[in-house]
């Protein structure tokens, strides 16, 4: 007899959705499933590893952990996607479901294909694709873009062919759902949840679910185990790059880039924080998170920024001999000026 096929979860979202908040509540109520998880993030610092190996579950250990770095997984799929799923079925002890957290800016659609590769779809199928949203963003309209400014550039250079890139990737990943995850609803009253749902749908013809979720806390009975088998309808979620060029080539990351900035210790957090939030509205910074070393504490600080909006807790003791300093890394547009930001950063402490 054949052995079943293993699942596998595609969670994507726009960077700073919530992702990997909600895949580290996941890890501590798997109901027992031992889980692998691949992730791949956008940027040099592998900050969401870092977290999730730190959590210590049970049924996802370090050597469960997979990290996908050369770049952004939906352009990666050939060489290193394929290769690391091909490793993984190959051990002795095969995990009961796979986890992936794509990069907040990969397209889903050429990932979840990917799962009709002959060697690959003996073995897997994809047990769904949950897209997680920040709703307090949708609701401060950071994914519905000016139309009539892109229309005026599009006027000016005939060579646009489409819409905000960050518009694009949001409606992207939502046409791939088989579950869509409001999250961050504690940021949001009802009535604007209302319309962040209204919203959300009217972005996508497809009419999957939709659940509202706050820091990411939903239960895995609701995550693993939706059986759609993703793979056989993705030719049906196409996005806007597949509608627009049919049989081109996959999309690159051109229009967003990343950079690391480094600095020495912080002596005040809590103003770092206050000023680095003036940084990024000036810069029209995307994220930016990473690690910082906070003058006399044992601890390290994690620091994170979706927007204007920041979140700071130290998250565990510097390891004897790990050297300590801050590194963020900074996601923007590629048209984001890397030297005058990182001098602004440079410039807080
Ligand atoms: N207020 C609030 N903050 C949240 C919620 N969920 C996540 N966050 C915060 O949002 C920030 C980004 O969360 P992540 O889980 O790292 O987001 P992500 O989608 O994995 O981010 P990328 O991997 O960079 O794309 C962190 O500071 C989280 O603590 C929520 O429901 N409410």
């Amino acid at each position: 007899m054949s052995q079943q096929k293993i699942p596998a979860t595609v969670i994507t979202g726009f960077l700073g959705a919530g992702k990997t908040t909600m895949i580290r509540n996941l890890l501590s109520n798997t109901g027992g499933k031992k889980i692998a998880l691949i992730i791949n993030e956008f940027g040099d610092l592998g900050v969401d590893g870092d977290v999730l190996k730190g959590c210590g579950a049970e049924n996802c250990t370090e050597d469960d952990i997979i990290e996908l770095t050369n770049g952004c997984i939906c352009c990666t799929v050939a060489d290193d996607f394929i290769p690391t799923m091909t490793k993984l079925l190959e051990r002795a002890q095969r995990p009961d479901h796979i986890v992936i957290e794509t990069s907040g800016l990969a397209l889903p659609q050429p990932l979840v294909a990917a799962f009709n590769w002959p060697d690959i779809r003996s073995e897997v199928t994809v047990d769904g694709v949950i897209t997680v949203v920040d709703s307090a963003a949708v609701a401060a309209g950071r994914f519905a873009d000016d139309h009539d400014a892109v229309d005026a550039r599009r006027a000016d250079d005939a060579s646009l062919d489409h819409e905000s890139p960050i518009e694009e990737l949001f409606e992207d990943q939502l046409t791939c759902a088989d579950l869509i995850v409001l999250n961050k609803t504690d940021l949001l009253d009802g009535e604007g949840l209302s319309r962040v749902r209204h919203e959300v749908a009217s972005r996508i013809a497809r009419k999957p679910a939709m659940i509202e979720a706050r820091n990411g806390e939903v239960p895995a009975s609701v995550l693993l185990g939706l059986g759609i088998g993703t793979e056989e309808d993705i030719g049906n979620r196409k996005s806007h790059h597949e509608l627009e060029h049919e049989g081109a080539t996959p999309h690159d990351h051109d229009e967003f880039d990343s950079f690391v900035v480094e600095l020495g210790p912080i002596d005040d957090p809590a103003g770092f924080a206050e000023k680095l939030k003036g940084v990024i509205a000036e810069h029209d910074v995307l994220r930016l998170k990473g690690f910082a070393d906070i003058a006399g504490k044992q601890m390290r600080l994690q620091v994170q920024a979706v927007g204007g909006r920041i979140d700071q807790y130290f998250d565990r003791a510097w390891a004897p001999g790990e050297a300590r300093g801050t590194r963020l890394v900074v996601i923007g547009l590629h048209e984001m000026d890397q030297n005058t930001v990182r001098k602004a950063i440079q410039a807080l402490v």
